[in-house]
């Protein structure tokens, strides 16, 4: 019997049971042999879904009517939950998160690497799980998404049909939607003062006939909003405009600078090329400093506008000290960390070896990583700055020496196999793989296998209500081949 229910191109299936939920976050349901992946659905929902996309083998659908709600279903706490792309699994208690987290990366490890996972440790939540980002960056838009919500609470805001596609905006983009913004009023990831600065930010402009980016068209002067906050209580504010006059800069960061005394630096940015990023531009400090301090373990990071650090603090503190502690060090170990960002693991860890080599990509992660090893008196660590593949070579390693500890935080990618292939040539002791991407590190685990096993596996939140996890994992050098034929 078809489930199927056709409506012109329209492919409805009524009655879908979802029975899991994917890493990629959506609810998973079986029709027949077809998989389908359905957004913002919960495992125990049945839904009637809507295909929206169709492969081989599986689909991806949106929810019609719910027609049972899953018992694992709570109510979502913020105004703009289904529209916002930020925390798609608010409509699911903390503690199913975390459930439905460890299940996934367990599930990958088993599926693509054939690990034992027996041993995995439980997966770490995250003390706060709201307001626990110390950066967020807005985007403004002359081009607002509108949702229903909005519409009904503000009908005078939406009464001429062209208004639609002229409204300001300054918050986040929609999924799918790149020209259009997503106008924010609350966000429970960053602690005050980055609500109230955001939102008067975005009536001084408006007040001010400061024009909003056109994101398509590349006209107009507001373009970006970075708020960064820290644990010593200082924030940072950059301001990123397209094209400005003096005046009407000056007049913005003056608000500001009145306005939010506790802002400890106020900068600025012209960016004036087509793609956002701000890493090629010059930043102008218009108060304060350049940068503010986190602190973490008594140590202390600058952090620049552009610098790389990460976003949940306390969390990171809990990532870290797992690091460590799988490590095991006795004090006497060369270490490399591996993708070491601003050196926040390298210099972490200082302390408790005798030298740590650090490697990252962007040139001004690895000034910072100089930076806060000479600020906190670290005299054992070294950085190098570049591609990976291309640092880490056999010279390279003859001239620093075999690591006796490896620890490797690669991007979402994973690593290259060229990286892998260095580790199973330099044979460290150990090897403590941190990965935001269970799926990538399964795959460099089961290329490692030739000569290590997995001892310890433990996955950790750090972003709440969202399907993203980090995992680490500890690998100890067997010698031989592991690879069972
Ligand atoms: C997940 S972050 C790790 C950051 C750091 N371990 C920390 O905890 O702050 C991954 C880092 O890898 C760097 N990266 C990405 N691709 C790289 C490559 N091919 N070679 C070297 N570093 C790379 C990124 O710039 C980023 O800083």
């Amino acid at each position: 019997m078809s489930r199927n229910r056709k409506a012109g191109t329209v492919t409805i299936i009524p009655n879908l049971s979802i029975i899991d939920i994917a890493e990629e976050g959506k609810g998973v349901g079986k029709a027949d042999e077809l998989v389908i992946f359905v957004d913002k659905a919960v495992p125990g929902d049945v839904v009637d879904v809507r295909i929206v996309k169709k492969k081989k083998n599986f689909a991806e659908a949106v929810i019609e009517s719910l027609n049972t709600a899953s018992e694992l279903r709570t109510d979502s706490f913020c105004q703009h939950f289904g529209t916002c792309g930020g925390c798609k699994w608010q409509h699911m208690g903390y503690d199913s998160q975390l459930k439905f987290k460890h299940k996934n990366v367990e599930a990958a490890l088993q599926r693509l690497a054939k690990i034992d996972t027996s041993a995995m440790e439980p997966i770490l939540g995250s003390a706060e799980n709201k307001y626990y980002r110390n950066k967020l960056e807005y985007t403004f838009s002359n081009k607002r998404w509108l949702n229903k919500q909005d519409m009904a609470e503000r009908p005078e805001d939406f009464s001429g049909p062209n208004e639609e596609l002229e409204m300001n905006a300054l918050g986040f983009h929609v999924p799918l939607r790149f020209d259009k913004i997503l106008d924010v009023q609350h966000c429970y990831l960053q602690a005050e003062p980055s609500n109230s600065i955001r939102n008067s930010v975005r009536t001084y402009a408006l007040n001010n006939g400061l024009s909003f980016y056109d994101l398509r068209n590349h006209e107009g002067a507001l373009r970006n909003l970075i708020i960064r906050t820290s644990s010593t209580g200082e924030v940072m504010v950059a301001v990123v405009f397209a094209y400005v006059e003096q005046a009407q800069a000056d007049g913005l960061m003056e608000f500001l600078k009145v306005n939010f005394p506790e802002i400890t630096s106020l900068l600025y940015i012209i960016n004036q090329k087509k793609n956002d990023t701000i890493f090629d531009q010059d930043v102008i400090t218009y108060s304060g400093r350049d940068h503010i301090f986190e602190e973490m373990n008594g140590l202390k990071f600058k952090i620049g506008v552009k610098s790389f650090y990460q976003t949940n603090s306390d969390q990171a503190h809990e990532l870290y000290k797992i690091t460590k502690e799988f490590a095991g060090f006795s004090g006497d170990e060369l270490v490399y960390d591996l993708y070491t960002g601003a050196g926040t693991i390298a210099n972490f860890v200082a302390g408790s070896v005798k030298q740590v080599v650090g490697i990252e990509y962007v040139p001004t992660a690895i000034e910072d990583a100089k930076f806060n090893s000479a600020l906190n008196k670290i005299d054992n660590t070294v950085f190098y700055a570049g591609d990976m593949k291309d640092i880490l070579t056999r010279d390279f390693i003859a001239e620093h020496g075999k690591p006796d500890v490896v620890i490797t935080d690669p991007p979402r990618a994973g690593m290259h196999t060229d990286v892998v292939e260095r580790l199973l040539e330099m044979e460290a002791e150990k090897i403590v793989y941190v990965s935001c991407n269970a799926a990538t590190q399964a795959r460099d685990l089961a290329l490692l296998k030739e000569k290590y096993e997995v001892v310890r596996i433990k996955p950790v939140d750090m972003f709440p209500h969202t399907q993203h996890v980090e995992n680490v994992v500890l690998l100890k050098f067997t010698g031989s081949s592991n690879i069972v034929v």
